[in-house]
């Protein structure tokens, strides 16, 4: 059984208050993956580590940069976050090791991301829990973009012909217009109206990109709140099912 998991940058940091963890939704976060078992890929988003250097340098998942300054910033205080969230899951047991995208990953000119994934493969196969972030790629003819967390998902989840997809985010789910969550989306015009950019500072386009980005995924994947992930690694379906 493999899964791919992507911790929110919503949760997992204080997403207003520049390059701050929030330790305590960290180590809850932490400590459900500690009992996890199977192979597992995890991926986190930018939080307050990411979106705030992307944003002030004007670089999104398609407005690139050539800028060498804002291409180590974005990237360097992912790597940061990511070491972050390795400490905090080697705390609790899990074989956690960093694997940054910039070094691998990048866009052709019409923006369909290359991601080459012998390396996460193999890491999976040894017995570790490869840890993967959002961040900037290089982009052919645009110098470099966003790549968001979620489309890593994706693209991990094709690649490694994952069962299981799991996006712990801030919220409890989709909420549909009367806020209430919403059990299962399979198109996007159906919740549309509902659906809208982060509260928080965000290039990647929210809940509204992560809607999008989950539904074009082969494998059924489900959004849900830090509560709910215990209940997604014990093979539950909480939050959201989107696909
Ligand atoms: N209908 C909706 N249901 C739930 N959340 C919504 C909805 N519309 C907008 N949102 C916003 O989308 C946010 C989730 O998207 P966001 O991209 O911030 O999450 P994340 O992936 O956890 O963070 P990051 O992008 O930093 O990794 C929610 O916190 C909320 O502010
Ligand atoms: C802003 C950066 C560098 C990463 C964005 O990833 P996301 O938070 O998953 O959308």
């Amino acid at each position: 059984m493999t899964t791919v998991l992507k911790l929110g940058g919503s949760v997992i940091t204080e997403k207003e208050t520049p390059e701050t963890v929030d330790d305590a939704a960290l180590q809850r976060a932490s400590a459900a993956l500690g009992g996890s078992s199977g192979r597992l890929a995890v991926v986190h988003g930018g939080g307050s580590f990411g979106h705030h250097y992307a944003a002030s340098h004007g670089v999104s998942t398609t407005a690139g940069t050539r800028d060498d300054v804002a291409i180590r910033e974005i990237h360097g205080a992912m790597k940061r976050l990511n070491a972050a969230v390795i400490d905090a899951l080697v705390e609790t047991g899990v074989p956690a090791v960093p694997v940054h995208p910039f070094s691998g990953a990048y866009r052709r000119s019409d923006g369909t991301l290359r991601f080459p994934e012998g390396a996460v493969a193999t890491t999976l196969e040894e017995g570790f829990v490869p840890v993967l972030h959002g961040d900037v790629v290089a982009h052919a003819t645009e110098g470099a973009t966003i790549l968001s967390g979620d489309e890593l998902v994706v693209a991990l989840a094709e690649a490694l012909s994952a069962d299981r997809v799991g996006v712990c985010s801030a919220v409890s789910g989709v909420y549909d217009a009367d806020g209430e969550v919403i059990a299962h989306i399979d198109s996007f015009d159906d919740v549309a109206a509902a659906v809208g950019a982060s509260d928080e500072t965000d290039v990647t386009g929210g809940m509204a990109g992560k809607v999008r980005t989950l539904l074009s995924l082969d494998a059924p994947a489900s959004v849900f709140g830090v509560d709910g992930l215990g209940a997604f690694l014990d093979g539950d379906d909480p939050g959201t099912r989107i696909g």
